[in-house]
């Protein structure tokens, strides 16, 4: 986290904290694992406690996923907040510059899908715990190196509320907000954990075949969806 942090100073004479814990591959019983790992999948779920990195909220380190085979698509993602409120950062680089920044702001029950070639970084912009779920492809492994290089995302969350660009990032965009994306399409229902998709995993298919799924991330990614940026 050491190389990601934007409060340098206050690095110096950090203590040795534990930030944020990540169970991974949860399931409820041994019939929901074996379907799990029949589709490929793994359901993960993330505990970010309140805390500040200085003058930075708490955040995740911050990765891409890897290129699945020769599509010209990453493995997306999709999380649910369970309970807390969370922005997730996302960025896209394209030719070396950054050519997209995405914030969304969740709260307890929202869904948010993270679209192929994003890289993200949960941030918890609160003074409660942040527990989220996400379900993802297990095929693969994250890739930090651009994170770390780059020293963080495009954009650090300070905790006054501003938003600051990351300088030793190139031209850096300004920020688009979006909704959650609540798609009764890929099975998301109001009130209902995507967990029991456990039950019904062909939705959540766009997960391992990207390539199929054009009509997603172009609704993901939309302007329609814009939405205020977020108030702390
Ligand atoms: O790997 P990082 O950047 O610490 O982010 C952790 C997040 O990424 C995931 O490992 C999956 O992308 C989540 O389970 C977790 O919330």
């Amino acid at each position: 986290m050491t190389d990601v942090i934007y409060d340098i100073e206050w690095l110096k004479n950090a203590p040795d904290m534990e930030l944020y814990y990540m169970y991974r591959d949860v399931h409820m019983s041994r019939q929901d694992h074996s379907i799990i790992l029949d589709n490929g999948l793994r359901y993960d779920i993330t505990v970010i406690p309140p805390a500040r990195l200085g003058s930075e909220f708490i955040k995740t380190a911050g990765h891409y996923h890897p290129y699945k085979g020769d599509t010209g698509y990453t493995f997306p993602e999709v999380y649910e907040v369970l309970k807390g409120k969370a922005h997730y950062l996302l960025q896209k680089c394209e030719g070396g510059r950054m050519a997209d920044v995405v914030m969304i702001e969740a709260v307890e029950g929202d869904k948010v899908i993270i679209p192929p070639n994003y890289g993200h970084v949960t941030i918890n912009p609160s003074n409660k715990e942040l527990k989220m779920a996400n379900w993802v492809s297990r095929n693969f492994e994250s890739i930090y190196e651009p994170y770390k290089k780059c020293g963080g995302a495009a954009y650090y969350e300070l905790t006054d509320g501003r938003l600051i660009k990351n300088a030793r990032c190139d031209q850096v965009p300004e920020i688009r907000y979006l909704k959650p994306t609540n798609y009764s399409k890929v099975g998301f229902a109001k009130g209902k954990e995507m967990y029991g998709l456990v039950r019904d995993p062909g939705k959540l298919e766009y997960l391992n075949y990207p390539e199929k799924y054009d009509w997603l991330w172009e609704e993901v990614l939309s302007d329609k969806n814009r939405a205020e940026p977020p108030m702390l």
